[in-house]
This record gives C-alpha cells, sequence and structure tokens, in this order.
C-alpha cells in the first residue's frame, strides 16, 4: 500500500548547484531558495559547509543561510561533513544539518578523503555536538545501488551503514542512488535488507536519474512504505564526485506522480515548474522535468 502522503525534500540549491560550471551567484542562489520556500515544500536543502577547495560552488555558504527568508514551518538543513562544518552551520544560523557516507570505501575517500570507519569517527563528534545544541541530523548514505569507483555494491554493507548511522542518532537516513544505476529490483533488495535494521519510517530515497529510472525506483520505494523522496527542481544536480552522474528526479515530475497517486505533499505544482524556469534561464541551461517540458498547464 502507498503512504497517504509524502515529504518532498527539495535539495536542488545543494546538490543541483554543487555541480554547475559556472558559479552560480549567492543572489541567485538565494531568490531560488525563496520561490521554493512559497511553493509548500516543508524542506529544502539550502547549502553545504564544506571546503572550498573540494566545492567551490558552496563556498558562499553562509551569506546563502544568512540571506534566504527562513519561513516558519520550513527547515533548511545545511551538510556538514565534520565538526569544522558543523560549527560554521550553526554560526550561519542553520538548525538543521545532514552527515553523509556511503557503503563504498572508495566513493568515501574521493568525496570525503577517509575511510568509512574514519567517516563514521567524525559523524560521532558532529553528532555529539548536535545533541548539545538540540539540532537534529539527517544521514546521507551515497552509492546505495552501485559506485562509480567500486561497481557493485552489496545491500548488507549498506544495511550496515545505514544501521550505525542511524544508531548514532540520525533521525532519518537518506538512501542515495548517487550515479542512478538502480532499477526498481535492485532497489526493491537493498530496501529489504536495510528495512532489517532501519525502521521503514526513518528512510528517505534520493534517486539521480543517470539511467531514467527514477520515478520506477520511487515507486518501488513507495510500495514498500518509504515516505519521504529527496528530488531537485528542474532535475538540477549531480555530486561532483561521481563523474557522470546527472541530476536527482526532478521535483515537478516526482510532485505530478505523487498527485496521480492520489498522495499528498502539499506542493503547489505550478509554482514549482515556475520556479524551475526561474534557475534554468538564470543558468541558461534546459529543464530536466518532462513535466515542465510537457509545458502541462493544470
Ligand atoms: C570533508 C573534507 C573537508 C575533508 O577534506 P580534507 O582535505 O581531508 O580536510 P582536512 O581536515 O585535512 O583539512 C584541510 C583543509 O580544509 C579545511 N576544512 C576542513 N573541513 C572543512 C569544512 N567543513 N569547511 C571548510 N573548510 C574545511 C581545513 O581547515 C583545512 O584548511 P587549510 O588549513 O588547508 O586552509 C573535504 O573532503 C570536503 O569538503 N568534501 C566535501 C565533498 C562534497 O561536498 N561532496 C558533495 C556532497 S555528497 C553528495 O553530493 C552525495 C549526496 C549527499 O547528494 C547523496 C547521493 O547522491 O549519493
Amino acid at each position: 500500500a502507498f503512504p497517504k502522503r509524502v515529504k518532498v525534500v527539495e535539495v536542488g540549491p545543494r546538490d543541483g548547484l554543487q555541480n554547475e560550471k559556472t558559479v552560480v551567484p549567492t543572489p541567485v542562489k538565494i531568490s531560488l531558495i525563496n520561490m521554493l520556500s512559497e511553493t509548500g515544500l516543508q524542506v529544502i536543502e539550502a547549502t553545504s559547509f564544506v571546503s572550498p577547495k573540494w566545492v567551490p560552488q558552496m563556498a558562499d555558504h553562509t551569506e546563502v543561510m544568512r540571506g534566504i527568508n527562513k519561513l516558519p514551518g520550513i527547515s533548511y538543513p545545511v551538510l556538514t561533513p565534520n565538526l569544522k562544518g558543523f560549527q560554521a552551520a550553526v554560526a550561519a544560523g542553520a538548525k538543521e544539518v545532514s552527515i553523509f557516507g556511503a557503503a563504498s570505501e572508495l566513493f568515501t575517500k574521493k568525496n570525503i578523503n577517509c575511510s568509512i570507519e574514519e567517516s563514521l569517527e567524525r559523524f560521532d563528534e558532529v553528532m555529539t555536538a548536535a545533541r548539545a545544541a538540540s539540532i537534529p541530523v539527517r544521514g546521507y548514505v551515497s552509492c546505495v545501488l552501485g559506485c562509480p569507483y567500486e561497481g557493485k555494491i552489496s545491500p548488507a554493507k549498506v544495511a550496515e551503514v545505514s544501521k550505525k548511522m542511524y544508531a548514532m542518532g540520525c533521525y532519518e537516513i537518506s538512501l542515495g542512488d548517487t550515479i542512478g544505476i538502480g532499477t526498481p529490483g535492485s532497489m526493491r533488495e537493498m530496501l529489504t535488507a536495510v528495512m532489517k535494521e532501519v525502521p521503514v519510517g526513518a528512510l528517505a530515497v534520493h534517486c539521480h536519474d543517470t539511467y531514467g529510472q527514477a520515478l520506477a525506483n520511487i515507486l518501488v520505494a513507495l510500495q514498500m512504505g518509504v515516505s519521504v523522496v529527496d528530488a531537485s527542481v528542474a532535475g538540477l544536480g549531480g555530486c561532483p564526485y561521481a563523474q557522470g552522474a546527472s541530476g536527482n528526479v526532478a521535483t515537478e515530475d516526482l510532485v505530478y506522480m505523487l498527485n496521480g497517486l492520489g498522495i499528498h505533499t502539499g506542493v503547489d505544482l505550478q509554482k514549482l515548474m515556475d520556479t524551475g524556469t526561474f534557475i534554468c534561464n538564470a543558468l541558461n541551461r534546459r529543464t530536466n522535468s518532462k513535466v515542465s517540458q510537457a509545458n502541462c498547464r493544470l
């Protein structure tokens, strides 16, 4: 049975813009987030407090956090890979953060320059500081259906890392198909393993659409009881440390599918499409949302 409501986690301003080739001006980022705030979304991932040497696109994190209109009832989480990032995020006004690990050793090394074990130690420091500051922490696990460096990743490994991050105190674990390589079959197999270790109510899926499988994979996750789905307006995005990874599922396409299933999101599709048009015009790129391409009038 499908869930009655789905929480859509908008990751475009972070996952989307971290991968743009030209630097996106800070006012454009702020306008994007402010427009998204008017669409009915409850969660908008705003930026990352990562090293500007590693991801120059997110170097203006503090200005973005200080510049946006933070509306009541909306959470604006940010990525924090370590204590330094966490402290900078809190100083900039973040009220929720995300730590990001992976089920692949090589990806972890390329993305955050340490082993999985070391990453969990760093995350523990963030968790301790977050607990003291009453800041909720979301946990990402990348490469859950395949890795750009290691290839196949076993569902058991995904379950093991997810279990550890959940046990650490993450309120939600977002399972990332970083390179969009999964299929409904591998999604089902992976979720079956993870759901033995983490309650389904604490799981989210984060599907890139590189192989055109994202919506199909999300549908399987919904059928298995997952009710939190990450998405990116206009299908922006990718990971700078996963070459060739294309954007996330477009939020417009996700909301269109959920509307069709009668699943409540609270998101206004027309306003979302207008926001997609805004950012695509600003970046001089074409939308990856099929729904927007069809110029659907609702
Ligand atoms: C984790 C580090 C910092 C380790 O990077 P490192 O080089 O090993 O760090 P270090 O601790 O050795 O420090 C080196 C320098 O970085 C500084 N530094 C240290 N920490 C920070 C910080 N937080 N913010 C700003 N600066 C920092 C530190 O102060 C020092 O500065 P220096 O003394 O040389 O001037 C680096 O690897 C990094 O920033 N990686 C981020 C990579 C990233 O953002 N990837 C994209 C997000 S993940 C993703 O997209 C996947 C996801 C979540 O969407 C889900 C999916 O699709 O699968």
